[in-house]
């Protein structure tokens, strides 16, 4: 089990929320969520469908405004900068999407080559290949390089989606349900693999999953969100050392089916 809070109070805040409400017209989703990123760490985030998680990333993205709160990324106050700073911002936060995400009519060389080439005006053809090259061994796929994504297993192809977010070397990692679809072994590969992803690239990574083994040994730290708020937060015991109603459904779903 991993859940090892980071408990430093001298560690940087590479994401500061603070007091932040979105609203839907009458659904208040969001309801003065507090909750910051330290550096270095892994933070999972947990909810019930529906409860505004993937707003919450959305607004950290840029992709959504809040209505009231701050949110800070890398010391930028998200709904303050300009459009091309915002840009540059989410050069440095990778997001892996649930679905992967994957070119199907290009290569896994392809797939990997084009955020590079697009985003980094001047990079040489050897470093385009390098880069290609460290970060499918990375995730452990260097084998798979000339492949199209239909020729991967669903396991196969997240790795993939993660090495092509990897790639531009993002300081803040952002997974959406990462082991979503997978069969259990599958899941204790991808888990692995975001550890090791902490551990090579030094990244920060918030992780939203349902799944509570992934939780549990991907998480430095967990929060629930509750009713629009960020209620519960701390390691995966303390999270769940509840008698509360709203909790221990998610708990006994995950392990007393
Ligand atoms: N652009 C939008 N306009 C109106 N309502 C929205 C919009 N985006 C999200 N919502 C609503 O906000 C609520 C939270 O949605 P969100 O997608 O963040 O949930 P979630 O926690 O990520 O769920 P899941 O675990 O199923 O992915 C939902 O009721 C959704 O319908």
């Amino acid at each position: 089990m991993k859940s090892r809070p980071i408990t430093d109070p001298n560690l940087e805040k590479v994401i500061e929320i603070k007091g932040l409400t979105k609203s839907f017209g009458n659904f208040h989703v969001l309801r003065g969520v507090d909750l910051n990123l330290y550096r270095g760490e892994n933070l999972v985030v947990l909810g019930k469908s529906g409860t505004g998680k993937s707003v919450l990333i959305k607004i950290i993205i840029g992709l959504l405004k809040p209505d009231n709160g701050l949110v800070r990324v890398l010391g930028n106050t998200v709904d303050e900068i300009s459009y091309k700073e915002l840009l540059a911002l989410r050069l440095d936060v990778g997001f892996s999407f649930q679905n992967s995400a994957l070119y199907d009519s290009m290569t896994v060389r392809e797939n990997l080559e084009f955020p590079l080439v697009r985003n980094r005006k001047g990079i040489t053809k050897a470093e385009v290949n390098h880069a290609v090259e460290s970060t499918l061994d990375a995730v452990g796929l260097l084998q798979a390089i000339n492949q199209m994504p239909s020729e991967l297993s669903g396991g196969q192809r997240k790795r993939i989606g993660i090495a092509r977010t990897l790639i531009l070397q993002p300081k803040i990692m952002l997974y959406d349900e990462p082991t979503a679809g997978l069969d259990p072994i599958t899941c204790l590969e991808i888990n692995s693999l975001i550890n090791e992803v902490q551990e090579r690239y030094k990244t920060s990574s918030i992780i939203i999953t349902h799944d509570l083994t992934c939780a549990r040994a991907v998480g430095n730290r967990v929060a629930m969100l509750l009713d629009g708020k960020f209620e519960r937060q701390g390691s995966f015991d303390e999270v769940f050392d509840t008698n509360d109603e709203r909790v221990k459904p998610f708990y006994d779903y995950n392990f007393i089916k």
